[in-house]
């Protein structure tokens, strides 16, 4: 099933006039909205979500939910002024249902584990991407703790979960070195299994760790017992003990990670960008922005009212690790093409299975611009070179489009390819892109 845009169609990335001034409300974090929806549907009660992120992950999450017996009401709050909201009202959960995962990861891996709580089928298909994206960590874990599922062999969508009302849990040992959300998806539906869960990752590395603490935060909140490393427990070992859920009332920070564009176009223009309710404290991974785009050139502040962040229009390259936090490498890629010396980004092989290879994806683009990327075997070096207009092709990832309006900042004539796609997490990117700017360029 492919995303309904206009995938050839091209848009002029706006060229930076001068200095940026200005304030971008990001909206809510992606990993947080979809966490939430699965949370508050396996509760005892009803929940609310307010602000919570409205782009196709998140309405794929809420659909599915929908599909099997969760009630979602969306309303506009009055009384208390906080904006938009879901009522999330947990039911008991059936098939038959047919959900559809788009590309999102968090879809397909949050929700089998939820299907095989359910009683009757629940057919997983979604884009072509979402095939080659891995799911055996899921798919052959479910299997030991006791589902029924029929996939082709390849573990791997799509697939049909057999859910048979329980399951029976226990521990079971799974390889989360290609994405960290095997483990937080067995950890999330843990509570809700018969005997909970204990995850034991047996492989080599594990990515994004700040994504698998934000879902023992998440669940802790929600009454959740959550045995972890960090909480003294054996390295690599997760447990979750069986019990009921609480239905909260949870506002959703913004998506730290989509502020990263708005943040770059302060250091790549130079200028001041205010993110109002930058989260004081957070598990979100975007928050390490303030840290590398700080080392890479800008200086920033964090007040009550959210994070100042500016830039000289000096920006320096970087050698650092983004194994925790994968998804901000293309946007650090492009600000890092734009440097005034080379940078190595490391430790993020794993992205090579993200929304496209985006290892290949940024050093093609990039270069097609007249750059100097070359892939290693767990990053990118990137030597920054005068670079010219052209079309950046952009794979229906939304972060290569974010990555490719950055770059447009600062050179004339680049063409964004379906920018449409960053309604993935970002469905108004071109506008609040444009509202940064001014309406002719900043
Ligand atoms: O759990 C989550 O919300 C996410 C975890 C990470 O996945 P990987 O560990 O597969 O990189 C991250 O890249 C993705 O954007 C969101
Ligand atoms: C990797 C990402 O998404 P997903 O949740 O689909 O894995 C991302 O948003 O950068």
């Amino acid at each position: 099933m492919a995303p309904n845009n206009d995938q050839t169609a091209l848009w002029p990335a706006p060229h930076a006039r001068g200095a940026v001034d200005a304030t971008v409300h990001v909206p809510g974090s992606k990993s947080v909205t979809n966490r939430a929806l699965v949370l508050a549907s396996l509760a005892s009660e009803p929940g609310w979500l307010r602000r919570p992120l409205r782009s196709r992950d998140t309405l794929l999450m809420a659909a599915a939910l929908r599909a099997m017996g969760v009630g979602i009401e969306e309303g506009v709050g009055t009384e208390t002024g906080s904006g938009e909201f879901w009522r999330v009202i947990p039911s008991g959960l059936h098939g038959p249902a047919t959900i559809d995962v788009g590309n999102a990861g968090t879809v397909m891996r949050f929700l089998p584990p939820v299907a095989a709580l359910a009683n009757g089928p629940i057919r997983f298909d979604g884009d072509p991407r979402s095939y080659e994206r891995p799911l055996h960590g899921v798919i052959d874990a479910l299997r030991v703790l006791g589902a029924r599922i029929d996939d082709d062999g390849r573990g791997a969508l799509p697939l049909t979960v057999h859910g048979g009302g329980a399951l029976d849990g226990g521990p079971v040992e799974i390889d989360a070195s290609s994405s960290s959300q095997f483990v937080s998806a067995l950890l999330l539906s843990g509570p809700r299994f018969n005997q909970g869960v204990e995850v034991r990752h047996t492989g080599s590395s594990l990515p994004s760790m700040p994504h698998i603490r934000m879902t023992v935060d998440m669940l802790r909140a929600v009454g959740a017992q959550v045995d972890t490393p960090e909480s003294g427990g054996e390295p690599n070992v997760w447990r979750v003990t069986p019990g009921a859920l609480l239905g909260r009332d949870l506002t959703v920070e913004p998506d730290l990670s989509n502020a990263q564009p708005f943040l770059a176009a302060a250091l790549v223009a130079g200028g001041k960008v205010v993110v109002p309710d930058w989260p004081a404290r957070t598990t979100q991974p975007g928050d390490r922005l303030r840290e590398i785009f700080t080392e890479m050139g800008g200086s920033c502040e964090l007040t009550e009212y959210g994070l100042e962040f500016t830039g000289s229009g000096a920006i320096h390259g970087i050698d650092v690790d983004l194994g925790e936090v994968g998804e901000l490498t293309p946007g650090i890629a492009a600000v890092a093409a734009l440097a005034d010396s080379p940078s190595t980004l490391r430790g993020v092989s794993h992205l090579r299975l993200h929304e496209t290879d985006r290892l290949a994806a940024l050093t093609k683009e990039i270069n097609e611009l007249g750059g100097d990327v070359t892939e290693t075997a767990d990053g990118l070096h990137i030597r920054p070179r005068r670079l010219h207009g052209g079309i950046f092709h952009t794979y229906e990832d939304h972060r290569m489009a974010t990555a490719g309006a950055i770059i447009g900042l600062a050179v004339e004539g680049v063409q964004i390819e379906n920018v449409a796609t960053t309604a993935k997490t970002l469905p108004d990117f071109p506008d609040l892109w444009a509202g940064m700017l001014g309406s002719d360029g900043a």
